[in-house]
């Protein structure tokens, strides 16, 4: 095994409409690893997975998949990758089996029906073996679409928006699936627009923002680094609105006036709670509670992509 499941550098990619989606990204993934790649609508992700899947030409650049090359080496390169688009590319009048079975055939790979059972095991899809693709609902069909990325034995698993336009409880399911995958050694790399689903999985996070990966980072460091924090004070008596005195803070009242928030750098020497709760006393305002939360990667992702490029020091 080579160092790095997949080891991308100086990838460029501009097409002949003249955008360039792609702006020297270099990029390793670790055996194992569950990689979220978060980006606006049109921040590349699509054009790196097809880069790498093959699909795309890119403009300069190299891709290795656990050490082989993508293009002088593509069969060997390519037989490591499964990739699930975002788009369903499956003939919905096939059996599920079949659909599976092809696409194992497809890479020229020797019939293995206990790996297929085991596959279509683990995705609750062994039921429904025999169903026509149409008449599934459509998290089976996403399921279906995982299992015949999965039929020829990738290392790495490639998902682009796994759970776009699908339903709570589907996108859960989805996520098990993908923790199990992993457990079995898969590398996965998704792209997705929901945070929640990089919070929830990810072991790593990327960035992309207009073809430049703008931030790599351990997920619970980021979290840490550039987490900011919200202090919640429960008032005693409701404001009708915020004092003058407080204005300096910047503070958020609730509208029912009873709830005033206060977001703070957790890592600046001076947080300015102490000064902030001087000044409510001097004001005479009161409070029975106080409590104080992390932001969210999505309050951190929302932040970066708003600064353009802030990167991971900002
Ligand atoms: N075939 C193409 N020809 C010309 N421009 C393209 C093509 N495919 C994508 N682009 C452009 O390249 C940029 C990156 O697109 P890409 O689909 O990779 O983004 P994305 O991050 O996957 O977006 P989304 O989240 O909406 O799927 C966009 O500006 C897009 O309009």
């Amino acid at each position: 095994m080579s160092e790095f499941a997949l080891s991308i550098r100086g990838l460029r990619k501009a097409y002949a409409s003249g955008t360039e989606a792609l702006k020297a990204v270099d990029l390793d993934i670790a055996h194992g690893e569950i990689f979220a790649l978060l980006g606006p609508n049109g921040a590349g992700k699509t054009t790196l997975i097809s880069i790498v899947c093959g699909l795309v030409t890119a403009t300069d650049g190299t891709v290795l998949v656990n050490g082989e090359h993508w293009r002088d080496a593509y069969k060997a390169a390519r037989a490591q990758i499964g990739l699930v688009p975002q788009e369903m590319n499956i003939d919905v009048f096939e059996p599920v089996w079949n659909t599976v079975a092809f696409s194992r055939e497809l890479f020229g790979l020797k019939r293995d029906d206990a790996y297929l059972e085991q596959v279509l095991k683990d995705l609750t899809l062994w039921d429904k073996r025999k169903a026509i693709l149409k008449e599934l609902s459509g998290g089976m069909k996403r399921r279906v679409m995982i299992a015949k990325a999965l039929a020829h034995e990738p290392r790495i698993l490639f998902l682009d928006e796994p759970t776009a336009g699908v339903d709570v409880e589907l996108r859960k399911e989805m996520w098990d699936m993908v923790r199990k995958l992993k457990e079995r050694g898969t590398t996965i790399i998704l792209t997705t627009h929901y945070i929640e689903e990089a919070e929830e999985m990810a072991d790593r996070v990327g960035v992309i923002n207009k073809g430049e990966l703008i931030l790599v980072e351990e997920k619970a460091a980021l979290m840490k680094k550039l987490g900011r924090k919200t202090l919640h004070l429960q008032l005693a008596e409701p404001l009708s609105e915020i004092p003058a005195a407080l204005a300096g803070w910047a503070p958020q009242l609730s509208d029912d006036g009873l709830t005033l928030t206060y977001d703070f750098d957790r890592h600046a020497e001076k947080t300015g709670i102490p000064s902030l709760l001087a000044a409510m006393r001097d004001e005479g305002i009161g409070f029975k509670d106080l409590d104080t939360k992390q932001s969210s990667l999505e309050d951190i992702f929302v932040g970066l992509i708003r600064n353009g490029n802030a990167g991971a020091d900002a």
